[in-house]
């Protein structure tokens, strides 16, 4: 990540606005920027996909894997401001193939962790899991406050968007995706 040309531009930004990037409180602020969206943007240059790696168990587990409630943050790529809420994370493993639970926070970190838009988000988590984990299927569900929509423009705190993913067998197994809907939303 280029630091130097963010601590060029926010001091821009800052003589943009009308205020004077000198004065004491602000001196740092550039610098502090840049070191701060090095981190709130790290998912552009990692690839999500290295994070699930397969393990292969001997007993068969063929059954529903369900992480609820993983917090995130992200940019909105419209404005740059923060949404941000939790992600519910559900795969059916086939034939051993399992990861580890926290590695599926990981891919939702990762690809979190970029100018975002809630609706690419999810997808984007679902594809790395049927791609790399070849499930039966995965389902991911976003809830998120977007701040584009509450601290500006049309003034709506409290509203939360609900984006969902569904994937493989979910697609035709309308059973054991009500199911799985209904795990999700059990304790809201
Ligand atoms: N679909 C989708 N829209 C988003 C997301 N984040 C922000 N938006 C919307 O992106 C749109 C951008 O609309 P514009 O009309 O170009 O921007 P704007 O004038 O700032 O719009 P307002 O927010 O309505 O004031 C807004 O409707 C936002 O609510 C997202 O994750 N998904
Ligand atoms: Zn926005």
């Amino acid at each position: 990540m280029d630091k130097d040309r963010i601590e060029k531009a926010v001091r821009e930004i800052l003589i943009g606005v009308g205020e004077d990037p000198d004065r004491e409180g602000l001196t740092d602020t550039p610098k502090r920027i840049a070191r701060m969206y090095e981190e709130i943007f790290s998912g552009i240059v990692e690839n999500a996909e290295d994070h699930l790696q397969v393990y292969f168990q001997d007993e068969k587990y063929e059954e529903l894997v369900l992480v609820k409630d993983i917090p995130f943050y992200s940019m909105c790529e419209h404005h740059l401001v923060p949404f941000f809420g939790v992600a519910h994370v559900a795969y059916i493993p086939k034939s051993g193939r399992l990861t580890g639970l926290s590695k599926l926070a990981r891919v939702v970190e990762t690809v979190s962790k970029r100018p975002q838009l809630q609706e690419r988000l999810t997808a984007e988590v679902a594809d790395i899991i049927m791609k790399k984990l070849q499930p039966y299927g995965a389902i991911v569900v976003i809830e998120a406050e977007h701040m584009c929509m509450t601290m500006r423009g049309v003034k709506k705190p409290g509203s939360k968007t609900v984006t969902s993913a569904i994937r493989g067998i979910f697609n035709k197994d309308s059973k054991s995706r009500a199911e799985v809907l209904s795990m999700i939303n059990k304790g809201h």
